[in-house]
């Protein structure tokens, strides 16, 4: 198969259950994304990460074309090939990671330039150099170049960088060119402001992309102003296409977008708070260096399948994370991605058998506040 597709399979309110077909796999969604930065699921082996339940993980432009460069990838056959992951991957551009990590930015109309956070060596990213990174990656799911402003930040100044990012958006989709196989999704921003949001899906939705993000989120808004953005964000989107949150979230941030018709998303937060002993549980939070887990001969979750659930006690979790041993952070990483993905199975079961709001209702019931 050459295609790419997406099929929406069932619908319960806003919520959406569906499938997008590529060449390299299926991704059925909703969907959440491991995030793979450097070439890898930190801790994680890709056949572990594909355990889990993963159709699709996420690896940064900014990151490879630092280190390794995306042109030695490309002679060592392609990301999907140098990670031994053979399933899709979607790349963010790097606008965003540019703006979070490097030093020393200069933002013009023709792109950034910056200073590397490992090396200090100078670079340029451009919508065109950023296609260009994507395709020498190999990446089945490109993101357009775009500016993500940091919040808050007043009308003006959003406004000015959301226009900027459409005439990004429209040179990305120019330099991506006509690649049977692999999809661009363009990335709506406007901050916090409705009618700006609906300027910027009006201009992505002319230039015309495979899918369409919900950039400009998860930026320290906090839950209930991206709650208030997406409860109209969503629905100014093309209906037909999959409809991504960028860098989303906790479970229950998760739960609430899928609710209002966000159909992928992506974060870092359980692999890295696995690394750091925090374990997310369908009762909630578990923090497993807190003394009280040292004598604990339960698992971490009583009704969880995964590895570390089967086969080792809180105690033993907390003693190897107290050790400094690395197999707490291998463990309590792979716990966290299998429950994110228990979840998002969850959810496309619940949204088909037009249960949502009964698998809503159960997952907030048994979340206790706290430590558990
Ligand atoms: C919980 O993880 C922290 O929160 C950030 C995730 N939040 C986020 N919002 C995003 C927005 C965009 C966007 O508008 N455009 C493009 N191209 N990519 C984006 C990527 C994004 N990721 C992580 O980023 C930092 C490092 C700030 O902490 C992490």
């Amino acid at each position: 198969m050459t295609k790419t597709s997406f099929t929406l399979q069932a619908t319960d309110g806003l919520a959406r259950t569906g499938r997008i077909d590529t060449p390299r796999g299926t991704i059925r969604t909703p969907a959440f994304m491991p995030v793979g930065t450097a070439a890898t699921v930190k801790a994680m082996m890709p056949e572990s990460v594909a355990a889990t339940g993963a159709d699709i993980l996420l690896g940064n432009t900014y990151h490879l074309m630092l280190r390794p460069t995306a042109e030695r990838i490309d002679r060592l056959g392609g990301l999907h090939r140098f990670m031994n992951w053979d399933k899709p991957i979607l790349t963010d551009s790097g606008g965003f990671q540019v703006m979070s990590l490097a030093d020393l930015r200069k933002l013009t109309e023709k792109g950034v330039t910056f200073k590397s956070h490992i090396d200090g060596s100078k670079h340029e990213l451009t919508p065109e150099r950023s296609m260009d990174i994507q395709r020498l990656l190999g990446s089945d799911i490109v993101m357009c170049f775009d500016e993500c402003p940091a919040l808050p930040a007043d009308r003006d100044r959003i406004a000015e960088s959301m226009r900027l990012s459409m005439r990004w958006a429209q040179r990305s989709r120019d330099a991506f060119g006509d690649r049977p196989g692999y999809m661009l999704f363009g990335i709506q921003q406007g901050g916090l402001e409705e009618d700006l949001r609906a300027e910027s899906a009006e201009a992505l939705r002319a230039i015309g992309f495979d899918g369409y993000a919900v950039g400009g989120l998860a930026v320290g808004e906090g839950q209930e102003a991206m709650f208030g953005c997406l409860e109209y964000a969503p629905g100014q989107l093309p209906e037909d296409k999959p409809r991504y949150l960028m860098g989303v979230g906790k479970p229950d941030d998760i739960v609430g977008a899928v609710k209002r018709g966000i159909d992928m998303m992506d974060c870092v937060l359980p692999s890295r708070s696995g690394r750091t002993g925090q374990a997310w549980t369908r009762r909630g939070q578990v923090n497993i260096k807190n003394a009280r887990h040292q004598d604990d001969p339960r698992p971490l979750d009583e009704d969880c399948t995964c590895p570390a659930c089967r086969n080792y006690s809180r105690a033993y979790l907390h003693h190897v994370f107290r050790a400094q041993e690395m197999i707490s952070g291998m463990l309590l990483t792979w716990h966290n991605l299998h429950y994110y993905q228990e979840l998002m199975q969850g959810m496309r079961e619940a949204i088909a058998a037009g249960q949502f709001a009964a698998f809503e209702a159960d997952f907030h019931a048994l979340r206790a506040e706290g430590d558990i």
